[in-house]
């Protein structure tokens, strides 16, 4: 999916929700343990269930690696069962030496080989421009790069100053040399409210995959204050918060509330920025 079409699906949906599909065996309903793959049919019922209120999902692959081979089966059905209009995200975080990311390229975006063509994957910038090119390379698809993530971490390494700059700040300058806003999109968390009006003099055009919203805390408001550009140029997710709505037989149906209170606070933000 590229910039325009993901812009039009957000027009469309009145909405910029990315869920994040971090599902843990131990916090499903009880009654689905009845089925072959559990974790599959939790993942099905939520995106059933939500599909028309968000405009991309995000598995964050630790959560079926974790599982084994079973999990990667997990997502690579999982992925099989998206819509055609939803934006996909695997939030893998890879980066390595170029001949290393070339692979983990394929075996998120080349179906042929791994059965699952995410349209994006989440990159670490900390190996530089030779560990993200590779990701690149597929014309097609975006690299997410982590820019300033939403954790207390974020203080270790990513706002030290070096050349009067923050190195996240290096990170989104020095970037945008290797792809433009129809290929990149940077990682901010929803907690860093108060530096996306920086990030936006840095990287007006680009798209930002925002996480962090709900169980982590971050308010959508505050966010979207400087966040938003003239195509919308945000994706905010959240996880914990719909999925796990509840852990009963309405699993889904809380879900779906949940993503509903965040479509609705989105239409009226698109709405009183003239966006819809
Ligand atoms: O890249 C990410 O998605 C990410 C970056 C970041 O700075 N913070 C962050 O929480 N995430 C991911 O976003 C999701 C947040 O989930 P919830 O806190 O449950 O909404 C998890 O999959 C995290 O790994």
């Amino acid at each position: 999916m590229n910039k325009e079409q993901l812009f039009e699906q957000i027009q469309k949906k009145k909405s910029f929700l990315c869920i994040g599909l971090d599902p843990v065996l131990d916090k499903l309903p009880k009654h689905l343990l009845k089925y072959n793959d559990p974790i599959l049919e939790f993942n099905k019922q939520l995106i059933d269930a939500t599909h028309d209120l968000c405009v991309a999902y995000k598995p964050n692959t630790a959560f079926y690696e974790s599982r084994g081979v079973r999990g990667w089966q997990t997502l690579v059905n999982t992925w099989k069962h998206f819509p055609k209009d939803v934006f996909t995200i695997a939030d893998a975080k890879r980066g390595d030496i170029g001949n290393t990311s070339a692979m983990y390229a394929e075996a998120f975006f080349k179906e042929e080989n791994s059965e699952m063509s995410f349209d994006s994957i989440t990159v670490a910038p900390y190996m530089g421009k030779d560990s993200v090119a590779p990701f690149l390379n597929h014309p097609d698809k975006w690299v997410i790069l982590l820019a300033l993530t939403s954790n207390t971490g974020s203080q270790d390494f990513q706002v030290k100053q070096s050349d009067d700059q923050k190195l996240y700040e290096q990170v989104i300058q020095t970037s945008q040399n290797w792809a433009t806003s129809n290929q990149m999109m940077y990682v901010v968390g929803a907690t860093k409210a108060e530096e996306f009006q920086n990030i936006r003099q840095l990287a007006p055009d680009h798209f930002l995959l925002v996480p962090g919203v709900g169980a982590q805390g971050g308010s959508l408001s505050a966010v979207c204050q400087y966040g938003l550009n003239s195509q919308c140029g945000l994706l905010v997710n959240s996880a914990r918060s719909i999925i796990y709505a509840s852990d009963g037989l309405d699993f889904a149906e809380k879900a779906r509330e949940e993503a509903l209170v965040l479509q609705q606070e989105m239409e009226q933000i698109l709405i009183g920025v003239n966006l819809i």
